[in-house]
């Protein structure tokens, strides 16, 4: 059974393309990820299938009713889908607790039940101290999660999330992501979550679908998308990516993507362990890990390991390779072999 259909779906803003023959599926109770950099066109799909944007081509389907293409387009209120954007357009005159109440009225709940239903939600989300006041009384994190309490009270065929954790900090982050798996699990409804956040992308999504410059570019389940990127963009996308040039002491010139954490590390000075050397030429602790960049022969490289650091800037390592993924349009990026890290170069 299918939630959601886009096929070939175009969609221009003031005659420029934001989305490009776009196909995808989700199907029933599936939550897919929209994973892509600003401007790549995340808003204008989820907009367009919820009916604020209308395609130039292609059509949308919810279940298995046509709701925009040919001649057809329904109007948003008449879509069953629950939105949570960016910009939470909460109604400036009524309280929290009306506003999370106010769906389950819709639905046919008396008002006391509708009023009791919407304060279980905002404790599940804990805002229940929020419940009497207004939208312009709350914070931009509230008011996400204000926002994101009224769309799970819709009950709609299909969630669309657009970076709904984007003013919130990581406790908080964890509590929403915590309730929006938790909604999913018990109404078994499909989602879309646009998001840039790669980590966020993988722990939550059965499948993700990367967009770039408005055209799909690779859709697959979390574990393909990290370990076997179809593109240097996509290895980029999904999380800390170093590229050398070839893998060391092998014959095959295709740049080889590596992850931090398909790295082994061993100390130079007992001899063993990984079979090429390298500098350390810079540490980064975070908690849980510590990342190191690594000076090599095939270029430069990040490795994880997990606790405090093991190794200091400036000293030499042996390091190994689990694994390694070919990326061959790399090599049309002199610049590729700069891996995107946050572990700050030494002077
Ligand atoms: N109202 C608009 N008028 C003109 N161009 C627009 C409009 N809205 C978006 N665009 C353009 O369409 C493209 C896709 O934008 P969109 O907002 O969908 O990207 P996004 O992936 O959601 O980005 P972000 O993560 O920054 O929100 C961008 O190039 C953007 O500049």
């Amino acid at each position: 059974m299918t939630a959601l259909q886009c096929r070939d779906v175009t969609v221009g803003h003031a005659g420029v393309p934001a989305l490009d023959g776009l196909s995808l599926t989700v199907g029933a109770g599936e939550l897919l990820a929209i994973l892509g950099s600003s401007g790549s066109g995340k808003t204008t799909l989820l907009h367009t299938i919820a009916g604020f944007i209308p395609p130039l081509a292609g059509e949308i389907w919810l279940a298995d009713r046509l709701v925009a293409g040919g001649r057809r387009t329904v109007p948003p209120e008449h879509r069953s889908v629950g939105v949570v954007f960016q910009h939470y357009a909460l109604w400036p005159h009524m309280s929290v607790l009306d506003t999370v109440a106010y769906p389950l009225r819709r639905s046919g709940g008396t008002r006391g039940q509708a009023r009791s239903d919407a304060a279980e939600l905002l404790g599940d989300l804990h805002i229940e101290h929020l419940a009497h006041r207004r939208p312009s009384e709350l914070s931009g994190g509230e008011q996400q999660r204000v926002a994101l309490a009224r769309a799970l009270a819709r009950h709609p065929a299909v969630y669309l999330f657009d970076e709904p954790t984007a003013h919130l900090d990581a406790p908080l982050r964890g509590v929403v992501l915590d309730e929006v798996a938790d909604q999913r699990k018990q109404q078994g409804t499909a989602a879309l979550y646009a998001t840039h956040d790669a980590a966020e992308a993988l722990a939550l999504a059965d499948r993700v679908a990367v967009l770039d410059h408005g055209r799909l570019v690779q859709l697959g389940t979390p574990t393909e998308v990290y370990e076997r990127p179809a593109s240097l963009a996509v290895a980029r996308l999904a999380g800390p990516a170093s590229v050398l040039a070839a893998e060391p002491g092998s014959r095959d010139r295709t740049p080889r993507l590596v992850r931090p954490d398909w790295v082994g590390l061993d100390r130079a000075s007992l001899g063993e362990g990984g079979a090429w050397e390298a500098r350390v030429t810079a540490v980064a602790f975070h908690g849980p890990h510590t990342d190191y960049r690594l000076e090599t022969e095939a270029g430069e490289l990040l490795a994880r390991e997990p606790g405090p650091a093991r190794f200091s800037a400036g000293e030499r390592v042996r390091w190994s390779l689990t694994r390694s993924w070919p990326l061959a349009d790399a090599s049309r990026f002199p610049e590729a072999s700069q891996p995107a890290t946050d572990v700050p170069k030494l002077a």
